[in-house]
């Protein structure tokens, strides 16, 4: 007796895992979005990539990259390191811009700077997004409320999400404490917070113990069952093979769609262990599997009617594939799995897509249908809960804002020694010299911020979250500036003493003087702080950045301090429309150009 093909093989021990995969999943209790799910089942092809194309400077990491996964489907990406895997992802997340070509998701051009599409998407990356020195409930309670959830809400589904992942023991632990494995579990758990509809999950399993990658395959099996989509970025085959319904592979900077019916697994094994050559050509020799197949291995070659998409991979010179048909060896198993995989769709079997039945998107501009967000009460709470984050940070690490105010106090205690011993001759400069102590201190404040938020990662959860960026930066400069007010406020009269200011001064011109000039620089130098973040040498680039661009504020802030500590409210008000007017300008300015500024 022949004995079964290697596909049938790794497709019935596919079977058999997914079955312990479910029995560990436990019934979906809600948490794995089935709502939500069958709200993308209705509203066509879940992701679609037209044509997608990305470069790093002079590298084409891949070009002409078409591709679908619909409804109930789990596409899994595989190519060798280094073929573009993860800035596929990140395309398709909207965290890199792409050079070329479209990303459709629930049947809507997606595009990054609109935020209407952004809660259908679930990203798990390489780097974990959650903050770490908030703890693994307080991390999902806060994407939740950034993703437009109710506080009471996202407390019970916090809790809920951490014992489905195993991490009710650690749920009051801070996330950066937590081992690799744990804090991918929290990862996945974030990812599902808001229920998306497309789960974007590059090499998940990365980390995990036996336990958890089983639980992981059943949350990806209900996903699926419940009419959801994901992409799963893998480089083990027994695990794709178990879980594909469609595969893309990547590979000389080309993509070759396929359905996981028609690859021959074992020589996509052979492939990617040869270092997988161009995913367009594939390596010589034809099928190891038997060699029945008319085109190169991984995938036989298409062989019916090509779609909307497999006409323009083909004209690209990608190739589509199709599923095997009934006699090939990989039939009665692919026959089985594609049942399978029909039975738990709501609404019955669905045709492949990309077949002609299965229709092209809906063309069109405008929200996703039925997409509640953005409500202005959720885009407050989103605010709020952005807010609330820098200060319980800034409270737990405390280290930030002693810093500022220990640097604040030496340079005013320098300034003291520094000056003239004859005080009375120094009340005109009173104003300059606060200023000068504040400046540094508001210099290293924005040039840590976005830096932290950079080197952990945790931008991008910010960037992620179907928040509008503008109110991204609005809210940054609202915690940033009350920031540096609370520090001005607390250490004023400690240098004014110092100092030996002895006059009588208008207070409420003074905090208005000092805020207006703080509103100023904090509008400035959070979009600075963005645009530098990343860049090698940004603890020099900033301040020479900032210095010409709040000369103005700095000049008004100054005289109007001055003016106000020394009594005389009227020529205070003088200086304070000057700075309510380039304090508007900067906040309209830096609200509009903040979505280029982090987009990549
Ligand atoms: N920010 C970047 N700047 C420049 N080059 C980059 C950047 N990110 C990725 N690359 C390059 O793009 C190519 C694809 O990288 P990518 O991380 O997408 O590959 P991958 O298939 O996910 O690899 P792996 O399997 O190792 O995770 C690599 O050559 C990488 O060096």
């Amino acid at each position: 007796m022949r004995s079964p093909s290697p596909a049938a093989q790794l497709a019935a021990r596919g079977r058999r895992v997914g079955r312990a995969g479910g029995r560990l999943g436990e019934p979906a209790r809600a948490l794995v979005p089935a709502g939500s799910a069958a709200e993308g089942a209705s509203r066509g092809g879940a992701l679609e990539l037209r044509g997608l194309a990305r470069r790093f400077g002079e590298q084409v990491v891949f070009r002409d990259v078409s591709w679908r996964v619909g409804p109930g489907e789990i596409g899994v990406v595989m190519g060798p390191n280094g073929s573009g895997k993860t800035t596929l992802l990140r395309v398709v997340a909207g965290l890199l811009l792409p050079d070329g070509g479209e990303v459709w998701v629930a049947g809507r051009a997606a595009s990054p700077s609109a935020p209407a599409g952004r809660h259908l998407i679930g990203y798990v990356g390489h780097r974990p997004l959650s903050h770490p020195d908030l703890s693994a409930l307080e991390n999902l309670v806060f994407f939740g409320r950034l993703y437009g959830i109710e506080a009471a809400a996202a407390r019970r589904r916090a809790a809920a999400l951490l014992e489905r992942l195993g991490l009710d023991a650690v749920a009051h632990r801070p996330a950066g404490w937590l081992s690799r494995g744990l804090a991918q579990r929290l990862e996945v758990a974030r990812c599902l917070m808001h229920r998306p509809i497309l789960w974007l999950w590059d090499e998940p399993f990365t980390g995990l113990d036996a336990g958890a990658a089983r639980l992981l395959e059943g949350l990806l099996q209900e996903h699926r069952a419940s009419g959801g989509t994901a992409v799963v970025v893998l480089h083990d085959v027994d695990r794709a093979a178990r879980l594909a319904d469609r595969v893309l592979l990547l590979g000389g900077g080309r993509g070759r769609a396929a359905a996981a019916t028609s690859v021959d697994w074992s020589a996509l094994e052979g492939w990617l262990e040869a270092g997988g050559a161009s995913a367009d050509v594939g390596p010589e020799g034809g099928s190891r599997a038997g060699g029945a197949a008319e085109g190169p291995p991984p995938c036989r070659r298409a062989r019916g009617q090509a779609d909307e998409i497999g006409g323009r991979a083909a004209a690209a010179g990608a190739e589509v594939d199709e599923p095997v048909a009934a006699g090939d060896p990989a039939a009665p198993e692919a026959g089985g799995r594609g049942a399978a995989r029909a039975a738990r769709r709501p609404g019955g079997p669905v045709p492949p897509a990309g077949s002609r039945a299965d229709p092209a998107p809906a063309e069109g501009p405008g929200p996703v249908p039925g997409v509640p967000w953005p409500s202005v009460r959720a885009a407050w709470g989103a605010v709020a809960a952005l807010m609330g984050r820098d200060w319980r940070q800034e409270w737990r690490r405390r280290e930030g804002l002693l810093g500022l105010a220990t640097f604040v106090l030496l340079v005013g205690l320098s300034l003291a020694f520094a000056l003239d011993p004859n005080r009375n001759r120094l009340s005109p400069l009173m104003g300059g010299l606060l200023w000068v102590a504040f400046y540094f201190a508001a210099v290293l404040l924005f040039g840590r911020s976005f830096a932290q938020e950079a080197d952990r990662g945790t931008l991008e959860g910010l960037l992620l979250a179907p928040v509008d960026r503008s109110l991204l930066y609005l809210a940054r400069v609202a915690s940033q500036g009350a920031q540096l007010l609370l520090l001005e406020l607390a250490l004023v009269p400690v240098v004014l003493a110092w100092l030996g200011y002895q006059g009588a001064p208008h207070w409420a011109g003074f905090v208005l003087a000092m805020g207006l000039g703080t509103a100023g620089l904090a509008a400035v130098g959070t979009l600075l702080g963005a645009l530098t973040a990343s860049v090698r040498g940004r603890e020099a680039l900033l301040p020479v950045l900032l210095f010409p661009l709040t000369a103005p504020v700095l000049l008004g802030a100054v005289q109007a301090a001055g003016a106000a500590l020394a009594g005389s409210p009227e020529q205070a008000a003088l200086w304070f429309r000057g700075l309510a007017v380039y304090d508007t300008m900067f906040l309209v300015a830096g609200a509009l150009l903040f979505d280029y500024v982090v987009a990549r």
